[in-house]
């Protein structure tokens, strides 16, 4: 196995390893140190299993109890109850326990849905992230944050369990669907625009080498997200405070999401829309020059996301925002930029932000 990069997420008692790098799923000792003598459950999804499940199997099975595959059908409207009671259900049938291991294999609606496995079986078992996609390998597969949507709101019920390792083979990244690379590319925007403005440049200059799947740039922005992931969290485990950054762009984008109905808009389309409205909000309350607002459009537009959003109207965008789970007695708390590179969290006048989300809609 070639070295993997490691980097650490620094949480005390549940610290881990995120372990980046090409082939990791054909041979990785820790992995399998991991799963050894255990049950292992890998959970999947319908595209993810078919062309990676039997080469997880086979890395586990030496050294595992037995591995039991489960497979939910691939979308956004997987993070169900029906689907997590499925899960559930199959472990139950096939005696896993308290000592067993959940391993979620495939984007972030498999990591959230396993990983809410995981924290809810029998109080709570281990389980491992082996993240698929770009937006689960930047993103998702790191922080903790499990969970599954409402009808009435995106990741309303979950709990926050984190992983014993992240594993994100780069390689994987060669199957994805162009549109799904690009969904991940959000989030990767995302880091540098709350964060680290060179590295947004940065982001900008790569685009037509990470839009090409080229490995090098892939590697890059992989490791450059999950370092600002990973100090976010170790920061604010549970986001009582600067963790609330890492939701630049969700406020609205959630609202698109369950509006639209889940899956019809990807995560991470949803959350470029959301973000172009967030910063225009910080440009009208004086934070943010205007120059700044049309650079961060520019690149979000130039990583083929959307930037602008449905045209409902604007009092749906609000009943949506008001069960956001930064919302304090149903008055949205927004994520704004003082600066590209630069978050910070405030409430907003309903007028202004009326108006922001007007200009906004196609
Ligand atoms: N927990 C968190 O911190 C966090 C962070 C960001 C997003 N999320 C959640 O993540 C979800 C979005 O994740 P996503 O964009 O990965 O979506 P996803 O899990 O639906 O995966 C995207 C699509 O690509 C397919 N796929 C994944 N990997 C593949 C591969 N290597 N080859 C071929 N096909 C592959 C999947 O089957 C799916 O159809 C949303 O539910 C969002 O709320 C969670
Ligand atoms: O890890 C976090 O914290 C994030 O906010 C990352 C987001 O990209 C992610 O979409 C997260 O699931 C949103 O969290 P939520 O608390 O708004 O459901
Ligand atoms: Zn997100």
């Amino acid at each position: 196995m070639p070295s993997p990069q490691i980097l650490t997420v620094d949480l005390g008692e549940r610290s881990y390893d995120i372990q980046v790098g090409h082939g990791l799923l054909d041979e990785n000792p820790a992995f399998q140190a991991l799963a050894r003598g255990r049950s292992v459950a890998v959970i999947s999804d319908s595209n993810v299993d078919p062309i990676y499940g039997a080469k997880v199997e086979a890395l586990l099975a030496p050294v595992a109890h037995q591995v039991v595959r489960i497979v939910v059908p691939a979308g956004e409207a997987s993070k169900c109850w029906q689907q997590l009671d499925a899960i559930h259900d199959r472990m139950l049938e096939a005696r896993l326990d308290r000592k067993s291991l959940i391993v979620a294999l495939g984007g972030g609606v498999v990591g959230d849905l396993a990983g809410f496995a995981a924290a809810s079986f029998q109080r709570g078992i281990d389980f491992v992230q082996v993240p698929t996609s770009l937006l689960a390998q930047v993103d998702s597969s790191v922080g903790g944050k499990t969970g599954i949507n409402h009808a009435r709101g995106k990741n309303m019920v979950g709990a926050f369990h984190q992983p014993r390792l992240v594993v994100a083979d780069t390689g994987t990244l060669k199957t994805l669907p162009s549109r799904e690379l690009a969904a991940g590319l959000a989030e990767v925007i995302k880091h540098g625009a709350i964060a680290n403005r060179a590295y947004l440049e940065q982001v900008a200059v790569d685009m037509p080498a990470l839009l090409a799947c080229q490995p090098e740039a892939l590697a890059r922005a992989i490791l450059a997200s999950m370092r600002i992931k990973a100090a976010v969290v170790a920061a604010d485990e549970r986001e009582a405070g600067v963790r609330a950054h890492l939701n630049f762009g969700h406020t609205f984008g959630h609202a698109i999401e369950v509006g639209a109905g889940y899956g019809k808009w990807l995560h991470g389309e949803a959350v470029a829309a959301g973000m172009v409205m967030a910063a225009d909000l910080s440009v009208r309350l004086g934070r943010m020059p205007a120059e700044q607002l049309d650079e961060l459009r520019r690149i979000i537009t130039s990583a083929n996301l959307p930037t602008r959003a449905p045209a409902w109207p604007v009092d749906d965008y609000l009943r949506n925002m008001a069960i956001d789970k930064k919302a304090e007695h149903g008055i949205p708390v927004f994520v704004v930029l003082n600066g590209l590179g630069h978050a910070a969290t405030t409430r907003a006048d309903e007028a202004l932000v009326r108006a922001v989300i007007a200009d906004h809609l196609r």
